[in-house]
């Protein structure tokens, strides 16, 4: 039996991943932590990991990006494999993240859905074939409860496209002030938030004469909690410590 804490338990991917968990056989979340502490399944919530005395394999975090360091110490102290699916973090706290990762198994993604990492890799290979003769803008779209822009996906997706660019590309989030034509090295990327959506992510690669667009759409957060769930059982075995995301789970399947 695979046993999870999950970090965020009482937000809106706590809530879908407790509901997917609860139906497994071979795991059951432990322990639940989150900085509103109304106990709203059938485990345990605490405001801090360090307040819980029994153990998890691993630890699935959808939070904030404030629980970060007590989720860490906590990880590192006890040995506790932990999977960091939050978006927003500033590029010190990524490297924390990265310094853990020599102690303990640490995976990382901001975004666990299938079709976000199929896309990240149908980028690359566009991005090689296309070369430089084509502008790229990325444009994301969430709810208006959501925290951070330019989305975690978004990044990962302008990342991926970046790699495979011939030059280097400089990520531009705002042209309002901008009295200039538009320079070859630019990704611009776009946030756009609204109502209830759950993400979209849209590549543009437009040319002369010629456009090539790769969507992804979110129908429901349950694609996110899938991954999420699939990446505890992979991490949950993993003694070695290391970085991991979402193409270790794909490849290990
Ligand atoms: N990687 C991926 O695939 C995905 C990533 N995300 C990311 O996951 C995160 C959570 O998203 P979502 O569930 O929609 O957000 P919610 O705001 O619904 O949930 C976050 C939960 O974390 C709690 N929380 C806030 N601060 C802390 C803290 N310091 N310690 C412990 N718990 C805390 C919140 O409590 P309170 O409300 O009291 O502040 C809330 O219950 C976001 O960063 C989002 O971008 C979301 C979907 C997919
Ligand atoms: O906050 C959200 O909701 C989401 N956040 C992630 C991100 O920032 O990319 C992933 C997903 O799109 C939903």
């Amino acid at each position: 039996m695979l046993k999870i804490g999950l970090c965020g338990c009482n937000g809106r991917m706590g809530k879908v991943i407790t509901d997917i968990v609860s139906k497994k056989e071979n795991m059951q979340i432990v322990a639940g932590f989150d900085a509103y502490t109304e106990k709203l399944a059938d485990y345990p919530v605490y405001a801090d990991p360090h307040e819980f005395t029994g153990a998890c394999d691993v630890i699935i975090d959808f939070s904030n990006v404030s629980s970060l360091d007590m989720l860490l110490d906590y990880c590192v102290k006890t040995k506790t494999p932990v999977i960091f699916c939050t978006t927003g973090y500033d590029k010190e706290q990524l490297a924390k993240i990265r310094e853990a990762s020599a102690v303990i198994p640490v995976f990382r993604s901001g975004n666990m859905s299938i079709g976000i990492n199929l896309m990240m890799d149908l980028l690359r290979k566009a991005a090689t074939v296309l070369g430089d003769g084509y502008d790229v803008e990325i444009t994301e779209k969430h709810h208006n409860q959501k925290l951070d822009a330019p989305s975690g996906t978004a990044l990962m997706l302008a990342d991926a496209v970046s790699e495979a660019l011939p030059y280097d590309a400089e990520y531009v989030y705002d042209r309002h002030e901008r009295r200039m034509k538009r320079p070859q090295n630019e990704i611009g990327i776009h946030s756009v938030r609204g109502g209830t959506i759950v993400g979209e992510h849209e590549v543009l690669f437009a040319g002369r004469d010629e456009l090539i667009e790769i969507r992804h759409v979110a129908l429901s957060r349950e694609v996110f909690a899938v991954g999420a769930v699939d990446a505890a059982a992979f991490l949950g075995t993993q003694k070695q410590p290391g970085m991991y995301d979402m193409s270790d789970v794909i490849a290990a399947k």
